[in-house]
């Protein structure tokens, strides 16, 4: 790990009581192996007339020290809780939780110190300048006024905004925000960098930008990074990642393993009669196999979907239907996240459920004669 700035704020942040001329007192204490460890957290919110929302139900998770995980959920899984309870800003109902070795029960203050924030909503002073913002913040976290002003300068040439110092940020666009955002977190070299959906309203150019800058600071500060996001591509460029629903962790891995657990392709054919399609496809693919009534064509997952194309297009060809367009995509994390929670991240209920199987699609369909 490299010596920077940061480390120099994070020291002075959390005094330590090694003496003067003491080797260690040189260095920044060791990081543990785990930025965050949960175990059991819940939250629960009091509602009107008795009633209880389950935000968080019992997490356990383990994040390691430079990891850039993902929360990955839709609207109210329960991902702003979590972040909120981690960075020590909302009390657990039940459970524990530690991030960069400090308890957030027993030492929120501490936490708070450790953490870095991004936040859903700007937390920038519209008003003033970008390097009045981060001026302002770096003092906040204590660092005193000429190192102050030695990070402010580097954090934003870090984040390309160097030439916009001055600049109110009224005046930036949105991309810019989010990058003086970025920034703003990042000064007082926090050893875990939380970021409630940091890309959200952005143009695709301003989110790979955001992207782009954020693995960049990581790389140079090896800092942890838990990012929640409804986005497919942001969740693809973490290490790992857990998918919240309803408050609960459904399935954790790398983007790539949790894909390979889904296995199959997803196969589509738009025929010239696709309920007659649907009866040959059937028969020709391994009992079992899963087939949708998709508004596209007629669906379906199997291993290897690509041989399968010109084996289903043979058959369908044999009784005359003819084949307008067909594909094979390997699983996406979309998928992934059907396959754990049984709808579309994006869109709820627009996958529609497995309608028949293979077999029962071959079946004569008795209840839809005339
Ligand atoms: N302060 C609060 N008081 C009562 N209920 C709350 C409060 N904050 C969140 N909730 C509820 O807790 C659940 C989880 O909300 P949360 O904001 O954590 O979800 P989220 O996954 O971050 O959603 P989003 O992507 O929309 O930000 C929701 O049902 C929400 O309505």
């Amino acid at each position: 790990m490299q010596a920077h700035a940061g480390d120099d704020a994070r020291t002075r942040a959390t005094p330590r009581t090694a003496g003067p001329g003491d080797a260690d007192a040189e260095r920044p204490p060791a990081r543990p192996d785990r930025a965050i460890t949960t175990r059991g957290l819940v939250k629960s919110y009091p509602g009107p007339d008795g009633t209880i929302t389950d935000a968080v139900r019992g997490l356990d998770l383990d994040v390691l020290t430079g990891e850039t995980y993902a929360f990955l959920g839709p609207n109210g899984a329960g991902k702003s809780t979590t972040l909120a309870m981690l960075c020590a800003l909302a009390r657990p109902t039940a459970g524990r939780a530690t991030v960069a070795g400090a308890d957030v029960l027993r030492s929120p203050d501490q936490v708070r110190r450790l953490v870095g924030m991004l936040f859903q909503h700007s937390a920038l002073d519209p008003d003033l300048t970008a390097e009045q913002n981060l001026h302002i913040h770096a003092r906040l976290y204590g660092l005193r006024r000429r190192h102050a002003r030695v990070r402010v300068t580097e954090m934003l040439e870090a984040v390309g905004l160097a030439d916009r110092r001055r600049a109110l940020v009224r005046t930036l666009s949105g991309g810019m925000r989010r990058r003086l955002e970025l920034a703003r977190g990042l000064l007082h070299a926090p050893e875990v960098l939380f970021l409630d959906e940091p890309t959200t309203g952005l143009d695709p150019h301003a989110r790979a930008q955001v992207w782009q800058y954020l693995r960049a600071l990581r790389d140079r500060h090896g800092s942890t990074l838990f990012v929640t996001t409804h986005y497919l591509e942001e969740a693809e460029n973490c290490d790992r990642l857990g998918i919240l629903d309803h408050g609960r962790l459904v399935a954790e891995g790398t983007p790539l393993a949790l894909k390979a657990e889904i296995g199959a392709d997803r196969l589509v054919l738009r025929t010239g009669d696709d309920v007659a399609a649907r009866q040959v496809v059937a028969r020709a693919v391994p009992p079992g196999t899963a087939l949708t009534a998709d508004p596209e064509g007629v669906s379906l997952r199997v291993p290897d979907g690509s041989a399968w194309i010109p084996r289903l297009c043979a058959a369908l060809a044999d009784q005359g239907i003819a084949v307008h367009a067909a594909s094979a995509t390997p699983p996406t994390l979309d998928d992934v996240f059907f396959h754990h929670t049984g709808r579309s991240i994006h869109t709820p209920r627009s996958h529609p459920a497995p309608d028949v199987t293979a077999a029962a699609a071959a079946e004569p369909a008795a209840e839809e004669a005339p």
